[in-house]
């Protein structure tokens, strides 16, 4: 079944709000974990708005399940990941004051560069994820890289996915079936929500992982985070009718 690996950017920006420790992120990360998260994922940004780089260093010794580290591979989070050695790092080209994650690597273009972030991160025992667009020549020449996965950005999906969800979905099912038989491992995530999230579970094939914050952390406001993160467990089992 695809794991649930549970973002917690946004739980940060309400920590940061008032420059103490509540709520407590550590505690946080416990807690998701508890309730049935098979991950925890962070996005440490240049500017810190959310998660700090501290916050990432202290999450490893409190992750029991998988650490996710996102972000793009500049030298200061390059240092982090050395330093911290979570198990999965996705890189993504994130322009430092992007307000969130708005586009996929051009992995055609920037083939070389990968390889060697992903040659180094592999040689630290993480594995390595790229994000990027359902398109196959952006899949083939993320495979050349030799990462161990891809993360499909799943925006233009969820976006679309209301007007016509088969229409939405049909690109990353390709994606997803060119990725496999590459022998490439298969995340998803960007705007998944308690709407969208069991179609694409349930049509995309070999997806291992989705990482899923901001819906998930909004809903919790009204559902309760515990109850949050066990309806979108249920989404992920979902049988397909
Ligand atoms: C890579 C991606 O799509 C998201 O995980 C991103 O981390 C969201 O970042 P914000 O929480 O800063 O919007
Ligand atoms: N990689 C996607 C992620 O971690 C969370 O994205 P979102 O659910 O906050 O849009």
């Amino acid at each position: 079944m695809t794991k649930l690996s549970v973002n917690i950017n946004k739980i940060a920006t309400l920590r940061n709000a008032r420059g103490h420790n509540r709520p407590d992120l550590l505690q946080a990360a416990r807690d998701i974990e508890r309730f049935g998260a098979e991950g925890i994922t962070v996005h440490p940004r240049p500017d810190e708005r959310h998660v700090r780089y501290q916050d990432v260093r202290d999450l490893k010794a409190v992750v029991k399940t998988e650490l996710n580290v996102e972000g793009n591979p500049t030298p200061d989070f390059l240092d982090l990941v050395r330093e911290v050695r979570p198990e999965q790092v996705t890189l993504v080209p994130d322009a430092p004051d992007a307000i969130t994650s708005n586009a996929g690597w051009n992995t055609i273009e920037h083939q070389d560069y990968l390889h060697g972030i992903v040659a180094e991160l592999k040689g630290l025992g993480c594995r390595v994820s790229i994000f990027l667009d359902p398109v196959p020549e952006l899949v083939r020449a993320a495979a050349a890289t030799g990462t161990d996965r891809i993360e499909l950005y799943t925006e233009d999906y969820a976006r679309h996915y209301h007007a016509d969800r088969e229409a939405a979905l049909l690109p990353y099912r390709e994606a997803a079936q060119l990725a496999q038989q590459l022998g490439l491992g298969l995340n998803a995530g960007h705007d998944l929500d308690l709407d969208n999230l069991a179609y694409m579970a349930q049509n995309l094939t070999g997806l291992a992982e989705v990482s899923i914050g901001h819906a998930l952390v909004c809903d919790a406001l009204y559902l309760g985070l515990e109850n949050t993160v066990q309806l979108y467990k249920r989404c992920l089992s979902a049988v397909k009718n």
